[in-house]
């Protein structure tokens, strides 16, 4: 039997803990310090076994998953080094950003064990065992920042667990990891945070900026609700890299601005021209980080039942809706209602459908 341990089950703790729970010969432990968490992730059946003794989690384990915030890594690491290690057992961690637990492993020589970073590329801005999903990390990056002292063969053991997620994984050293991550996942963030703070401020004086920016804006900063606490880790912690991208983010900036001061047309079409191109040769239906909204919008006329007719058309079809809202809901306007999926295929089995069906359905 392998035991894993897994420390903190949250978003992507219960997630990973989903995907090997009722695999033969796998037994999974959830550890939280608070009794109630224990309780929680036990009665929704998403641990074989759950404790609050660090002990206990890390003495019975085969692998340690330490899936707490960046900011609690390495007190758990010096926790763990304390106690009695299984001979072999590897610990891998899923924190967002891979140099400091890699360094920081790498001079505690952990007794027994072997330290192999992870960084399962792919989540979303809710957190929680609530919101862990068997099907987080099917067909997303999973890089693994293995250090010298890691044998290959212990990271063909965690790679060969880890094929129960369905991920696909990738090593790279920790710090291109956080170089490239940086750019692609925390940079945006900031971007995303630093934007709605500037409308915010706006609308202070003029209420109309937060109802016109209902639609498309409100989509593409989806990112700026974040877990605050989490971020902070994260962002301090990697703030050598992000420092070093902020400037190159000032200096794109002040580009643009010269341009604009300038009327440089072409300059601007350039820089779209560029994007564009490097843009499209991105993979399009890849999962990625910053998980995609699939979304539509339907107009509904103002009948009673409308809302449940379209549910169950869809249920019906077996396309499964992530979200449903209700956009406009006055009296004397037809409504909009967004409907969300998780998957572009039922987004475009959705807008066929709605489609056929007569709904006027649009993206
Ligand atoms: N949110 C995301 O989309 C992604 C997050 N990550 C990384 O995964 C790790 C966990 O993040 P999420 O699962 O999103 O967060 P979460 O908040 O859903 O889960 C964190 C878990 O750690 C527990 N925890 C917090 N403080 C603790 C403490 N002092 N002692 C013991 N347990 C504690 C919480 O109870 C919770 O179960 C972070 O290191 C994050 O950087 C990695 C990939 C994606
Ligand atoms: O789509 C989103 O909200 C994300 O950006 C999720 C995310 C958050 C942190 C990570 O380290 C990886 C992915």
């Amino acid at each position: 039997m392998i035991t894993v341990s897994i420390f903190g089950v949250g978003l992507i703790g219960g997630s990973i803990a989903l995907c090997l729970k009722g695999k033969p010969g796998i037994k999974v432990i959830g550890f939280s310090n608070r009794p109630a968490s224990v309780e929680k992730y036990l009665q929704r059946g998403v641990v074989d076994e759950g404790t609050t003794s660090v002990q206990e989690a890390a003495e019975a384990a085969d692998f340690i998953f330490l899936c707490v915030p960046v900011g609690m890594m390495q007190e758990y690491l010096d926790q763990i080094n304390t106690f009695n290690l299984k001979k072999g057992c590897i610990v891998t961690d899923v924190g967002s950003t891979k140099s400091s637990v890699t360094t920081y492993a790498e001079t505690l020589k952990l007794s027994n064990a072997v330290f192999i970073g992870g960084h399962p590329m792919a989540g979303s801005e809710r957190t929680g065992v609530e919101a862990a999903s068997y099907h987080l990390l099917e067909n997303a990056f999973y890089v693994l920042t293995p250090s010298d002292s890691a044998t290959p063969e212990s990271v063909e053991r965690l790679t060969e667990l880890l094929s129960h997620t369905r991920a696909n994984i990738v090593k790279v050293d920790a710090e291109s990891h956080d170089d490239i991550v940086g750019a692609i996942s925390h940079l945006p963030h900031i971007i995303a945070v630093a934007l709605v703070n500037q409308v915010r401020g706006y609308n202070e004086h003029n209420g109309l900026y937060e109802s016109l920016a209902a639609g498309g804006f409100r989509d593409i900063t989806r990112i700026a609700s974040g877990d605050p606490a989490l971020w902070r880790d994260i962002l301090i912690d990697n703030r050598q890299v992000l420092l070093k991208l902020l400037r190159d983010w000032k200096s794109e900036m002040e580009g643009f601005a010269k341009m604009l001061e300038e009327m440089d047309g072409a300059g601007i079409e350039q820089s779209f021209r560029t994007a564009g191109d490097f843009r499209s040769r991105m993979p399009e239906r890849r999962k990625g980080m910053i998980h995609s909204v699939y979304d539509c919008y339907v107009d509904v006329p103002d009948h009673p039942g409308i809302i449940g007719r379209i549910a169950t058309e869809l249920g019906n079809n077996r396309i499964n809706l992530s979200n449903l809202q209700i956009i406009e809901s006055r009296e004397d306007v037809p409504g909009v209602l967004r409907l969300s999926f998780r998957t572009q295929d039922d987004l475009d089995g959705a807008i066929a459908l709605l489609d056929r069906t007569g709904y006027a359905v649009h993206q």
